[in-house]
């Protein structure tokens, strides 16, 4: 490990190695810069968890790359208690979740998975590859007046992202294996018009294997159908943002990793306005409270910058980060005795996600494609084995090779504002009802469960926020989601995005109804729905269970690009900190608004928008 107060002659420093900070470093490196990429994180390299598509779940439990936030959906205490995923501290590091805590228990929140690793939350994510809806852009470049964000202009840059990233879709054979599974798709293709015949929805299925959901062709972005979905793979293994920047060092460019470090402050003078000139940190693994193995203080040190610093530690850490470096709402950094260097009131506000939510169901029998599984990679676990011994035949590496996601149906809701789809419906035989402490273990230890659950695309609450919590850069900061009728409630905001989850929720049981009635010569069939539970049928009873259980994951948009006359603009339209100079942001903090379906292609892609950006001068 490099020593630390080791004062180099970099031109850039980049805090965190996520889809924000990963490809702009590469990029800036690629392009001769001498690159500082600091990481909290290590690089996990040799890990299978990180590498096997089918552990996307277990990964985020395992202790050396997990940072646990508990957030808050609902800032009422008993009304956030109502969701059996609320988690409790009992004491001597044991938590409990659910509804009937024991006396003395501590409330922690619900459970927000984040990572500390090279590549960031890349690396343990569920490899899912949408790109950005061509809208996502056209509103950063109609706000800012900034014609460079017209979605004409940014396919070039997604276009840099694949020079490096392939992206691949499960083998179609593997899902086939599985006629559960495969009667589940059919009902799902049904569902979306492919017909109420079985073989229509068999046809349904079959095509829905061949086509791409990221087509760039006209009217892709309102395109309604059952897909398969295209991942971060290659050879049916996770490869993306870590193994890029790797391969950058591998290759020669000027690009130095420095891992297990903190970075604790953005360094300034005193020029006028002032200008960043380094960051200071702490050296030292799993320093980070949200680290389950945190409790060393670290080594401090700090590290210069002849040209710039940029921020890319993702929606919570580089909000933090700024709010202790004086940069942020004044009020706030004064109530901490922070001196303010630039007071920008919206730093930290506007934060948006999406609301996902499933109807599950248990079957008699067991998902033959998961049968040998035990998603513990010991000598019991066949389905590893089947993964590891054929790493050049795709069809050959067997469940692992996919993430568990068989298709999604891609919906275009009775509620929408625009013509572009908002919501996706993914099929999958596992038990995913969100995230909890333990919920990567819950998820696959039956194999008897199938799940569709809804992820709402552009969502309309902006109401989050996360502020901190004290001056202590190792603490989490406060997170509060403000979920419904608690966040944004213009124009029925909170209520059509609740009613498009309903919605969901229906077409999910209509696929099960649908393969209960038209597919039962198949055999096998018989299940039961366990939730929200045939009890649950009203409206208004959906509604309430979507309230108390809704999650999200693209957590994003607390330092967003803005106008020049909009007071809560955190940044200008080329990444640049608003009232101080050389210091830009680069990660999902950056929008105004949550883009698209999935979040990590745009981030992807902002990251080579923001070097072309630096490396033209701008
Ligand atoms: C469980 C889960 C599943 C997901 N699945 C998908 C999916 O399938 N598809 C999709 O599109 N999106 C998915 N996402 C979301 C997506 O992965 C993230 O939105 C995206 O990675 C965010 O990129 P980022 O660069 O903003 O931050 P991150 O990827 O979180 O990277 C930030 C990095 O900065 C480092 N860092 C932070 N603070 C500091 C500091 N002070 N000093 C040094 N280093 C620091 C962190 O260690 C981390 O490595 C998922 C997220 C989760 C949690």
């Amino acid at each position: 490990a490099p020593a630390p107060n080791v004062d180099s002659d970099y031109e850039y420093i980049i805090v965190g190695s996520g889809a924000g900070g990963g490809p702009l470093a590469s990029r800036l490196a690629r392009a001769g810069k001498k690159t500082l990429l600091i990481e909290a994180g290590d690089d996990q390299i040799g890990n299978d968890n990180t590498t096997v598509p089918a552990f996307q779940a277990i990964v985020t439990q395992d202790p050396k790359m997990r940072w646990d936030f508990f957030v808050n959906h609902y800032q009422d205490l008993e009304r956030a208690k109502q969701d059996p995923k609320f988690a409790y501290d009992i004491g001597n590091g044991q938590q409990y979740v659910g509804l009937t805590p024991p006396p003395g228990a501590k409330p922690l929140g619900i459970l927000y998975p984040r990572s500390q690793m090279l590549g960031g939350c890349v690396t343990h994510n569920a490899l899912i590859w949408i790109t950005a809806h061509d809208s996502d852009w056209n509103y950063i470049s109609t706000i800012t007046g900034d014609d460079t964000w017209a979605a004409s202009n940014m396919g070039q840059y997604l276009d840099k992202v694949y020079e490096w990233q392939s992206i691949s879709s499960t083998d179609p054979t593997i899902l086939l294996r599985d006629f559960q599974l495969t009667q589940h798709l059919a009902a799902g293709a049904a569902v979306m018009g492919a017909g109420p015949k079985p073989l229509d929805g068999l046809v349904g299925v079959l095509g829905t294997l061949l086509t791409d959901p990221n087509g760039r062709v006209p009217g892709r972005d309102s395109k309604e159908g059952l897909f398969q979905i295209p991942l971060i793979t290659s050879g049916g293994a996770r490869k993306s943002v870590r193994e890029h920047i790797l391969e950058t060092v591998d290759e020669g460019y000027p690009l130095t990793i420095r891992r297990n470090t903190f970075v604790t402050k953005v360094d300034f003078d005193s020029s006028s306005p002032p200008k960043a000139t380094g960051v200071s940190y702490l050296q030292g693994a799993n320093l980070y409270k949200a680290s389950p193995l945190s409790g060393g203080q670290g080594t401090p040190g700090s590290v210069k910058a002849s040209k710039e610093v940029i921020l890319s530690g993702g929606s919570y850490n580089t909000v933090q980060l700024l709010k202790l470096s004086g940069v942020g709402p004044a009020a706030e950094l004064q109530k901490f005795n922070i001196p303010v260097l630039s007071d920008l009131p919206g730093l930290g506000k506007n934060m948006q996600d999406r609301y996902e939510i499933p109807i599950t169901a248990a079957h008699e029998t067991d998902f033959p494609l998961l049968k040998g599984c035990t998603f513990d990679m010991k000598d019991h676990d066949e389905c590893y084995k089947e993964w590891k011994n054929n790493p050049n035949i795709l069809s050959a590496r067997g469940a692992y090779a996919t993430n568990g996601l068989a298709a999604t149906m891609s919906v275009h809701s009775d509620f929408a504002d625009t013509s572009d789809i908002d919501l996706y419906i993914f099929g999958s035989p596992t038990n995913f009802t969100g995230y909890f402490p333990g919920w990567g273990d819950d998820a696959v230890r039956t194999h008897n469960n199938f799940a569709w659950y809804a992820l709402k695309a552009h969502t309309r609450n902006t109401a989050g926020t996360v502020e901190l919590r004290s001056t202590n850069p190792l603490d989490t900061p406060i997170i509060n989601f403000n979920y419904f009728d608690t966040g944004t409630t213009t124009d029925g905001a909170d209520k059509k995005d609740l009613s498009t989850l309903v919605q969901a929720l229906k077409m999910g049981r209509d696929a099960f109804d649908r393969y209960r009635n038209e597919y039962p010569f198949f055999g096998g069939s018989k299940f039961t729905e366990q939730y929200p539970g045939p009890e649950v049928q009203t409206d208004e009873q959906l509604e309430t269970y979507v309230k108390n259980r809704a999650w999200g994951h693209h957590a994003s948009c607390t330092a967003p690009i803005g106008a020049d006359d909009d007071p809560n603009a955190v940044l200008d339209s080329k990444f640049k900190v608003r009232g101080v100079q050389g210091l830009r942001v680069v990660d999902a903090s950056v929008f105004p608004k949550i883009p698209g379906v999935f979040i990590q292609s745009p981030i992807m892609v902002v990251s080579e928008k923001a070097a072309d950006t630096i490396l033209s001068g701008h």
